[in-house]
């Protein structure tokens, strides 16, 4: 007669003790993921929660689509990668390190537990996708108003408490109308975005150059003041205007009119914008590609 017990998986409460402890496990770190929309968090979460399972020293998280690099910990000889997505979604590449080799059955735990990994991973990315598009102007991919708005205040509040100095610059292109009416909307649309790549070359961090409205730009620039500013100002008049523009067979040149203003004591953001826009109206009425100050 056949043994019937050699075809069965054995089932013990030894098994049922361990898979509960499995699952108490997952459910502990997904959790805990729960509790955060930001890469960082998530991974320095998830590699806490790890850290008695699979023991490691090091940890590198490097998410390309947010231009992402997160480091932990010291870098080790021996080390695992993955590549983590879902469903076609790419979610970056985590790297755990330490000095001994990581076993199979490691590898093998840190894999299913990576699945609690993943989902938090996704919404995060959702998440900041959304939160970048409602800060991003779609046609120049530059930083918005509402950006604006919200770093102008907690750059001003930066520079008050650690007093140091804060410049704007306004840039509003020259008769743009005239793009528009003589070479068509494409063409505006060209220069507009190709002006915001020229700016964002101007200037130290790309993150400064915002898109204020229609063909108004503006540059903000912490920690200067306003002699640094005007010089930053005059480098991005003469690069703009040093600049063509080709668009079909034509070819064209910019120019543009810059307004500073540097922040002082007694300013509101509204009245730091009004000093930088009213130089830059100033620099309209006297000949345009040109630059002035707003005292
Ligand atoms: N193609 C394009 N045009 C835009 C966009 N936003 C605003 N404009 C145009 O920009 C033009 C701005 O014209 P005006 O305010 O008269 O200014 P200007 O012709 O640059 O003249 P000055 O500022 O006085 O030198 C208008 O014709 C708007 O339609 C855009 O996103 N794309």
């Amino acid at each position: 007669m056949k043994d019937k017990a050699a075809d069965l998986a054995i089932v013990s409460n030894k098994t049922f003790e361990a898979s509960t402890a499995v699952n108490l496990h997952h459910y502990d770190i997904s959790s805990a993921l729960q509790t955060s929309l930001e890469f960082n968090e998530l991974i320095s979460i998830f590699c806490n929660k790890i850290q008695n399972t699979i023991p490691h020293n090091g940890v590198e998280y490097i998410n390309e689509e947010f231009d992402l690099e997160f480091k932990r910990g010291v870098m080790a000889r021996h080390s695992c990668s993955y590549a983590l997505k879902v469903e076609e979604q790419q979610l970056g590449e985590l790297k755990l390190t330490r000095s001994n080799r990581f076993s199979r059955d490691e590898l093998k735990m840190l894999e299913s537990l990576l699945c609690c990994l993943i989902y938090p991973l996704r919404n995060a990315t959702l998440f900041q996708q959304a939160l970048k598009m409602a800060f991003t102007d779609p046609l120049t991919k530059t930083n918005n108003r509402t950006a604006f708005n919200d770093c102008l205040l907690r750059e001003i509040k930066r520079a008050e408490r650690n007093s140091q100095h804060l410049s704007l610059i306004f840039v509003d292109v020259d008769h743009f109308k005239h793009i528009n009416d003589d070479y068509g909307h494409g063409c505006g649309d060209l220069a507009l975005s190709s002006l915001a790549g020229w700016l964002k070359d101007s200037v130290r961090g790309s993150d400064a150059v915002f898109r204020y409205g229609g063909e108004e730009f503006v540059i903000l620039l912490s920690d200067t003041d306003i002699d640094g500013a005007m010089v930053i100002g005059e480098r991005i008049r003469a690069d703009i205007e040093s600049h063509t523009l080709a668009y079909g067979m034509d070819v064209l040149n910019l120019t543009a009119s810059l307004g500073v203003a540097s922040l002082k004591g007694s300013d509101s953001p509204e009245s730091l914008i009004k000093r930088a826009d009213a130089a830059m109206y100033q620099a309209k009425q006297h000949g345009r590609n040109r630059i002035e100050v707003g005292y």
